[in-house]
């Protein structure tokens, strides 16, 4: 373990969460990670040959080790970090564009690739979570970059949410009491409400993981 693994979790926070500068070297990281979408994309659609398969496994396993041979601390990855107009540099939810920020509100929007589907054309419920995690989250962290971490996030899903088809986000202060934010959030196909979600995050004190 290097110092720079023991980072407190505001620390560690404020150093993670700083847009990912521009550079030749990071733009091919972008593009790396934008190849990856399209391949998880590409895997949850295909049933290809055994033959197919294995060449497929052989070079997966070739560029792992490329990968693990460059691994490097928490504190310096890129991953996570925010991409600017794209998004966070992140694989686990659809990237959210955040279209508007005001002090107690944020309207965003996202297209789920087929990499994310549930069953039956629907998003999974877990993304569904995710999504408003990431957004509450942010919410919740407001202008000022408070590091908080969610205490709970409660998710109703009220219709599926389709695969493929622009999606509304909106997200909003509900109250706030010391340390405590409580959020609320609702994800719209058009006219229809899938899911809405209620949230309280925390913010953490210095000396926190
Ligand atoms: C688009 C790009 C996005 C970019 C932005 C991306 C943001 C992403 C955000 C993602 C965040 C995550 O997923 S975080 C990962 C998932 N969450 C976690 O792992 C959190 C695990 N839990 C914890 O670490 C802890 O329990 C904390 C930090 C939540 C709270 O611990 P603490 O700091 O010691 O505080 P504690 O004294 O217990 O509680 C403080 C106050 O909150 C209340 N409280 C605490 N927990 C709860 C609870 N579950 N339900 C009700 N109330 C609670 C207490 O009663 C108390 O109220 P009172 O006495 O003051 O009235």
């Amino acid at each position: 373990m290097t110092s720079l693994d023991s980072l407190d979790g505001i620390a560690m926070a404020k150093r993670r969460g700083r847009r990912l500068e521009d550079t030749p070297h990071t733009q091919a990281y972008r593009e790396m990670l934008a190849a990856v979408r399209g391949f998880q994309n590409a895997v949850v659609q295909a049933n290809p040959s055994p033959e197919e398969l294995a060449q497929m496994t052989a070079s997966l396993q070739e560029m792992q080790a490329m990968l693990e041979a460059q691994a490097v601390p928490e504190v310096e990855r890129w991953y996570g970090r925010g991409g600017g107009r794209d998004g966070k540099l992140q694989l686990v939810t659809p990237q959210l564009r955040i279209d508007v920020v005001e002090e107690d509100r944020i309207q965003a929007h996202t297209v789920a690739e087929e990499f994310y589907i549930g069953m039956n054309g629907a998003m999974h419920g877990g993304i569904v979570a995710a999504i408003f995690d990431a957004l509450l989250g942010r919410m919740a962290s407001g202008a000022q970059g408070r590091v908080c971490r969610t205490a709970y996030l409660t998710t109703n899903y009220r219709a599926i949410t389709p695969l493929n088809e622009r999606l509304d986000l909106v997200a909003k202060v509900e109250s706030v009491e010391r340390r405590k934010r409580f959020v609320s959030g609702q994800l719209w196909h058009g006219d229809t409400l899938c899911a809405e979600a209620d949230a309280l995050f925390v913010e953490l004190l210095p000396g926190h993981q």
